[in-house]
């Protein structure tokens, strides 16, 4: 298992946002994340990283009990994890965001290595050609790609991505979710959060359901989206 989570819980006041989930990931798998809006999503994802600490429960990363370890030492341990809301250097180039990146995870490599694999990164995620564009001056999509591809570059082992492909046109998302597709093909574990729902199920081999805090299903895509309580929980929106 690459990830392993034990019975890990989070308040903020009387709120339980976190309540007691129980997961386990194996390395090389691809596992989404459902749920509906402040079902506790992005914080499962702030815990996994270290931005939030759990109030109990354990966390375990390639073996290792992670649970009080800072974001910066995780992220050098090779969690990566792109935003919501991409919020890139919008002063710096899309190769210098990238850099950016690299030299906060990385595990030290030399710089011309380094711009090297920035490059590679800037060409597996399609933004080779906007390498000399100003962050703050991308499309949407762009924003997207250049969130994957910082993520990217801190070499993470484990991807989190959260809801990635919200906002885009089919065509955008189709592009994106291609991308996706061929990071994960690479071996690289992704855990993504995404409302999307034919987008994350085109590319996951499980899928995890959050409700109030609580993981309340896990299993193949199929089986939880014929599941009458994550029919009920999505009601109205189209599966
Ligand atoms: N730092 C915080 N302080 C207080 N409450 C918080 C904090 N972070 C999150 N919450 C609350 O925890 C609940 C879960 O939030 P979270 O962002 O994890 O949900 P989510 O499933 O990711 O939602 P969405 O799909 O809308 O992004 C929400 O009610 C939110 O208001």
């Amino acid at each position: 298992m690459i990830l392993e989570l034990e019975s890990v819980s989070k308040s903020y006041g009387a709120l339980k946002v976190t309540d007691a989930v129980s997961l386990q990931v194996p390395r090389g798998q691809a596992l989404g994340i459902i749920g509906p809006n402040g079902a506790g999503k992005s914080t499962l994802f702030n815990l996994i990283t270290g931005n939030v600490l759990p109030d109990a429960g354990r966390i375990g990363f390639l073996g290792r009990d992670v649970t009080g370890l800072p974001a910066m030492a995780r992220v050098r341990m090779g969690v990566g994890r792109s935003f919501q809301i991409p919020q890139p250097f919008e002063g710096l180039t899309v190769f210098e965001n990238l850099l950016t990146a690299a030299s906060f995870g990385g595990a030290g490599a030399p710089r011309d290595q380094m711009a090297q694999d920035c490059a590679e990164i800037l060409r597996r995620t399609g933004m080779l050609p906007r390498a000399n564009r100003l962050a703050g001056s991308l499309s949407l999509l762009d924003r997207k790609r250049l969130e994957l591809a910082r993520a990217m570059a801190t070499a993470p082992e484990l991807l989190l991505l959260d809801e990635i492909a919200g906002g885009l046109t089919e065509a955008e998302c189709r592009s994106l979710v291609d991308t996706i597709r061929e990071i994960h093909a690479g071996g690289t574990t992704i855990i993504w959060i995404e409302h999307v729902l034919h987008a994350l199920n085109s590319v996951v081999e499980r899928l995890a359901v959050l409700d109030f805090g609580r993981l309340i299903g896990v299993g193949a895509p199929e089986e939880i989206m014929a599941s009458r309580e994550v029919r009920e929980i999505y009601l109205g929106i189209d599966i």
